[in-house]
């Protein structure tokens, strides 16, 4: 962790005085099988090995003793500025010092595919032209002057329990290899700078003059990582060639908005994991939703919401390769004969129980770190409707559906018609006692209807009037119980509170947009569910979740918020709050999962992709009406 915070000193942490890496100030690096988070200061605080959701190698984000990899000046700890090369995921890191500058560029490596004599282990989806070289790689040039440069690398396997003992290999002074009892995981530090072996830590320290270059590979693959600067240049540019090539397929409106739209596609895209095409929510665990409190929770997993959620927005700007990987991962689980559940690890691993890791401090103090999930048992009706809503978006533009997805999607049908009427959940997940949530039987209408939909399609016309008239029985029903007197869409039957998934009504066409409860549900949540504009999920004091304490706005509602303004037709408003919410990004154009609506700081995991999902969705709608059309 930086020992100064760049743009937010926020929270302090009370045992160690350290101050705590702003999170919107983190730059997100992926190969599609692991992420890394590299602070302002130029420290990997977070990359979990072999995959995202392994066990933390670096995660001094989460307490300063439980590894990073630092590369910056050695009299300077706040950057000049700091960029991600257009288009691409390669982080770029200018540092101006006294005596001079260096800049340093930081990347998960990925080149070409390289499966030729044996199966990959892990890959489970139609092979690319593209595969991950399992190599954190960073550059390091000086442009003027000399700058002492340092490197410290302190790799703790296990969340921070294991520590390593360091070899040297035969590249004298210029590699070395990390271990530690009782972790699979070996590291291989390869560079053009002399290594000391300092206890746990690899050190270099050198000074850089005008015009030199210098690489640190980290690897923990069977790619042989590179052994002169040259290699790892190459691997760069191939890397970002690939990263611009990748955002080439996408169709991106010539506005000033584009790039924000670009880097959450990037992100989007950064979140999946290309064995299996499984995405995560986002790159973290217990990043908090209020500092200090207990509203911690693993996000490195797949939810069908946020998935399938993410596949909208992704086809939205034209990216379908994507959804046929995502619809293979959910086949592969549904074909296995057991219910779908809610989420999955993104191997498709269904047990994801929850347990503490005690042993940490968290971020700024806040505990517990969770890791699993216990979100991943429960029933919430949403998920159907979410899954057929997306492959009906997909299917109805190719004009045809995947003979292998049919029977799931039948099957999922049907338990929407099965358990509508219950209560559950709902999408927020919550821990309290189960609630007919409305927006819950909105995806369930969501499902039947899209059901219908797709079984027209096919011919299956007996089944597609059985659906409809089913479909318009839950709609009655969401009418009769879940408008309160006001003509608006309540959290739940029989309770007035408000809840931002009412948002969706509109999205998912439920009501046609200038239908009276549509118009009374969005501007009562923009009007009574905000804190300075931004939107509130619920009342923590109105609902029962389960857990204890405040959370700031949930970005997902407020990016909501905007496309249900634009369906409505209340266009300045929306243009308005969809500017805000922009100004309100990371300095790197990312989002974490809240905003703290009185300072503007991210709350929460890091990046993630509901929000970054529902971004794509306002700044379309915002756009759109600027085009007139
Ligand atoms: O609010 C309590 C719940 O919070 C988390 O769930 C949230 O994140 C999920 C992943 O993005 C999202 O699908 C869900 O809609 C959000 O409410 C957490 O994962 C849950 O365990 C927790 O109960």
């Amino acid at each position: 962790m930086d020992v100064e915070g760049a743009t937010w000193p926020p929270a302090e942490s009370a045992s160690s005085g350290v101050k705590a890496v702003p999170i919107a100030d983190y730059g997100f690096l992926s190969d599609g099988e692991t992420t890394a988070l590299v602070s302002p200061g130029g420290s990997v605080d977070w990359m979990c090995l072999p995959r995202l959701d392994s066990a933390s190698v670096f995660g001094a984000a989460l307490g300063r003793h439980a590894g990073s990899f630092r590369i910056a000046p050695s009299d300077v700890s706040v950057p000049a500025a700091r960029r991600y090369l257009p288009g691409t995921m390669v982080l770029e890191t200018s540092w101006g010092t006294a005596t001079g500058w260096i800049i340093v560029r930081d990347v998960l490596v990925i080149g070409p595919w390289r499966h030729e004599q044996e199966f990959s282990h892990t890959h489970r989806r139609t092979p690319t032209d593209y595969d991950a070289e399992h190599i954190l790689l960073r550059t390091i040039r000086c442009v003027s002057g000399e700058v002492q440069t340092v490197m410290e690398c302190e790799p703790v396997m296990d969340y921070g329990r294991k520590f390593v003992r360091w070899n040297y290999t035969d590249h004298v002074y210029h590699q070395a290899t990390a271990t530690a009892e009782g972790s699979d995981i070996e590291l291989t530090l390869t560079t053009d700078m002399r290594i000391g072996l300092e206890g746990g830590q690899a050190t270099a320290r050198t000074m850089l003059r005008q015009g030199d270059v210098r690489y640190v590979a980290l690897s923990w693959g069977s790619k042989a990582p590179p052994l002169d600067y040259a290699d790892a240049y190459s691997r760069l540019v191939w890397t970002a060639h690939h990263w611009q090539h990748w955002l080439a397929r996408g169709r991106f409106p010539d506005h000033p908005w584009r790039s924000y739209l670009q880097r959450s596609a990037l992100t989007l895209k950064g979140l999946t994991y290309a064995p299996t095409g499984a995405i995560a929510a986002a790159a973290t665990t217990s990043l908090p939703e209020t500092l200090g409190g207990e509203r911690n929770y693993d996000y490195r997993y797949t939810w069908i919401r946020d998935a399938t959620f993410a596949l909208w927005g992704m086809y939205s700007l034209g990216f379908d390769w994507e959804a046929v990987d995502f619809f293979s991962f959910i086949a592969d689980l549904a074909e296995s004969g057991d219910e779908l559940q809610i989420m999955y690890g993104i191997g498709g691993e269904r047990d994801l129980a929850e347990y503490t890791l005690d042993h940490l401090p968290g971020y700024a103090n806040s505990r517990p770190i969770r890791i699993g999930n216990a979100a991943s048992t429960q029933h919430q009706h949403d998920v159907w409707g979410a899954l057929l809503d997306s492959v009906y978006l997909h299917s109805k533009a190719a004009d045809h559906l995947d003979g292998r997805i049919w029977p799931i999607l039948s099957k999922q049908v049907n338990a929407a018609l099965k358990h509508w009427q219950e209560p559950d959940a709902g999408i927020w997940e919550v821990r309290g006692e189960l609630q007919h949530f409305t927006s819950s039987k909105i995806m369930c209408w969501v499902a039947v209807d899209r059901g219908a939909k797709l079984a027209s399609m096919i011919g299956q016309e007996a089944e597609a009037a059985q659906w409809e008239l089913a479909a318009e029985e839950i709609k009655q029903d969401i009418l009769s119980h879940g408008v309160d007197d006001r003509g608006v869409l309540t959290q739940s039957y029989g309770n007035s509170a408000l809840d931002a998934s009412l948002l969706l009504a509109p999205l998912v066409r439920f009501l046609p947009a200038d239908h009276p409860v549509i118009r009374a549900t969005v501007l009562a949540i923009a009007d009574e569910l905000t804190v300075d504009g931004l939107v509130l999920r619920y009342r923590v004091e109105q609902t029962d979740d389960g857990f204890t304490g405040e959370e700031g706005s949930f970005t997902i509602c407020s990016f909501w918020l905007v496309s249900a303004l634009s369906e409505i037709g209340e266009h300045t408003r929306a243009r308005e709050l969809c500017a805000k919410l922009l100004s309100l990004a990371g300095p790197l154009e990312l989002y974490a999962e809240e905003i703290d609506p009185h300072t503007g700081h991210h709350l929460g995991n890091f990046p993630q992709a509901f929000t970054h999902l529902a971004l794509i969705n306002a700044v379309l709608h915002v756009i759109s009406h600027e085009d007139g059309s």
